[in-house]
């Protein structure tokens, strides 16, 4: 497999797009979910976000020069536009003072140039309603503004194929992770990257995901309007981060959380649509309300995560270890509680909630934005530890201090706390009976439930987009734009990607998926590529 063309180390090849035409090539960007912090962290407090194996997949592909084209489609929002490239305001992104560089530092949007985009974002899905109208026109200014700042008026033409299998609007970072797609995508194109490649060090990976990051950041602002950078920080560089917003304009401090433990997790999506700009300035009107009330609960929250980092940090910290796993999950529930009481809750939230809690799985709370969106749960890592201390009360069950006890198997409905005792005695399989129960109950009631890992990778690159299932004599199978549309769903997408989980679960214990072919910058151990 070829690398990815690294111009940084090549000037003379600087921005030089001739025949023969650039091979189709992809790329991909994780979700993430917020550990905790969220909304606190928008006003200067801590909070960690770790990336989950749910992700964005962009493929770009080229058309011959006789097109003048650039094409975007988007099908998981049905939106699929294509612009003269000709016609776009090249001028005003060029304009003296205007101009960017893929090196500069951009904090905030330019209203000129966002005035400028205007009439090509209202060109895009006439007559349709508006409120999916907004979706595809900050999707197309997200695109725009990227496209405009980082390409030039002799880019090639193209198109650019999105999927993703991670739920919209559901607090996951599904904008920041197509953002993060279309900065590595275009970055690739003008040649601002080197590698990922084997044996890269990590400054020089840290330097690359910086790069991307910083642009994701701008591609983030066009879709929310103030952004705390944490999302598309974690999109691009992967595994986890403590992350605190800069004041004034200044740059963010991102601790890399490189022995933040990649636990099972289960995430229960109540697809209850809504947005996060609304939710973020709901908590700006309750501050402006009540100042000091509403600081001491954000406050409350940031302590929640300087505990939770203070503890992952600590020399000889054991995520396996019940009791560092208890202090993790306390920290869950207080910092849901602290949300609900800066009314980012919702009723289904509290709902799905009520169901987990009720089974002694492990912690809940939601993460993002809430006002819907999803619900998190830390699982509880050994079936052994799953039911201890379940105890009786209201006729819902919940976890005591107590840990040791065992119980044996009474044979009564699966999620009562006798049964719930009994996955003791019979390990994984009462676990996943549980599970397959509680998904059940979840799917009754309208919710979606996915199972996932914390902290994952970050940005990925498949140059060129094919795949030689193992085989490397062999020419190999390109994705083409056309067969990457038709795969269904999160496992045709993935199976076509070359995701193979079950493949890495039997060989690393489920810890990481494979992805045949892809390359990551990985600091944390850029070796292993
Ligand atoms: N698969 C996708 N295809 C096209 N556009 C997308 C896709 N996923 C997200 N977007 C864009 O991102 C917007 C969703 O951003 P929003 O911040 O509301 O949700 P989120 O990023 O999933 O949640 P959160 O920021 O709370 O984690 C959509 O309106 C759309 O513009
Ligand atoms: C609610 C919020 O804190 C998290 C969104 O995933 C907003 C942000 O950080 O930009």
């Amino acid at each position: 497999m070829s690398n990815p063309p690294t111009a940084a180390k090549a000037p003379q090849m600087h921005r030089k797009y001739s025949s023969p035409m650039m091979p189709p090539f992809m790329v991909s960007a994780p979700g993430k979910v917020i550990v905790y912090g969220e909304h606190a962290v928008v006003h200067g407090k801590p909070a960690i976000a770790a990336a989950i194996s749910l992700r964005s997949y962009l493929h770009v592909s080229f058309l011959s020069k006789s097109h003048r084209t650039v094409t975007m489609r988007f099908p998981d929002i049905e939106l699929e536009h294509t612009w003269d490239i000709d016609k776009l305001p090249w001028d005003a992104f060029a304009a003296p003072g205007r101009k960017k560089m893929y090196y500069d530092s951009v904090t905030s949007l330019d209203p000129d140039l966002l005035q400028a985009l205007e009439p090509h974002i209202q060109e895009v899905s006439p007559g349709i309603p508006e409120s999916i109208r907004k979706i595809h026109h900050s999707s197309s200014c997200c695109f725009l503004y990227l496209f405009l700042s980082l390409a030039s008026r002799k880019t090639p033409p193209s198109v650019y194929t999105l999927r993703s299998t991670i739920p919209l609007r559901a607090g996951l970072g599904s904008s920041a992770s197509i953002s993060v797609c279309i900065s590595v995508a275009l970055l690739l194109q003008i040649r601002a990257l080197s590698g990922p490649h084997q044996d890269q060090p990590p400054q020089e990976c840290q330097l690359q995901i910086e790069r991307i990051n910083h642009w994701a950041f701008v591609g983030e602002m066009c879709i929310h309007g103030d952004p705390s950078g944490i999302d598309n920080t974690v999109a691009s560089g992967g595994k986890a981060v403590l992350y605190t917003r800069g004041k004034n304009g200044e740059p963010a401090h991102i601790v890399p959380l490189h022995s933040f433990p990649e636990l099972p997790l289960l995430l229960v999506n109540t697809r209850q649509a809504r947005s996060t700009a609304v939710e973020v300035a709901k908590v700006a009107a309750l501050k402006q309300n009540y100042p000091a009330l509403t600081e001491n609960i954000l406050d409350a929250i940031g302590l929640v995560t300087d505990s939770a980092y203070k503890l992952i940090t600590s020399p000889g910290f054991d995520p396996e270890s019940p009791q560092a796993l208890k202090h993790l999950g306390d920290l869950v529930t207080v910092n849901h509680g602290l949300l609900v009481s800066l009314g980012v809750s919702h009723p289904k939230l509290e709902r799905i909630r009520e169901l987990i809690d009720h089974t002694g799985l492990g912690w809940t709370k939601l993460t993002g934005a809430g006002g819907g969106g999803c619900a998190i749960t830390i699982l509880r890592p050994r079936p052994a530890s799953l039911p201890n201390g379940i105890s009786q009360g209201n006729g819902a069950a919940h976890q005591s201090d107590d840990d040791d006890d065992e119980a044996s198997d009474s044979g009564s409905e699966p999620d009562s706390p006798a049964v719930a005792a009994s996955v003791i005695s019979n390990g994984t399989k009462l676990k996943h009976r549980i599970l397959d129960n509680l998904e059940v109950k979840l799917s009754n009631e309208g919710f979606d439930k996915f199972e996932t890992t914390l902290a994952g990778d970050g940005v990925g690159v498949l140059w060129p987009a094919v795949l030689h299932n193992g085989n490397e004599e062999e020419g190999g199978e390109e994705i083409d734009q056309e067969k990457f549309l038709r795969a269904e769903g999160t496992e045709g997408i993935e199976r076509l990607v070359g995701v193979a989980s079950a493949r890495a679960m039997a060989r690393n214990g489920g810890l990481r998926d494979v992805r045949e072919g892809w390359r990551f910058w990985r600091p944390w151990d850029a070796d292993e590529v």
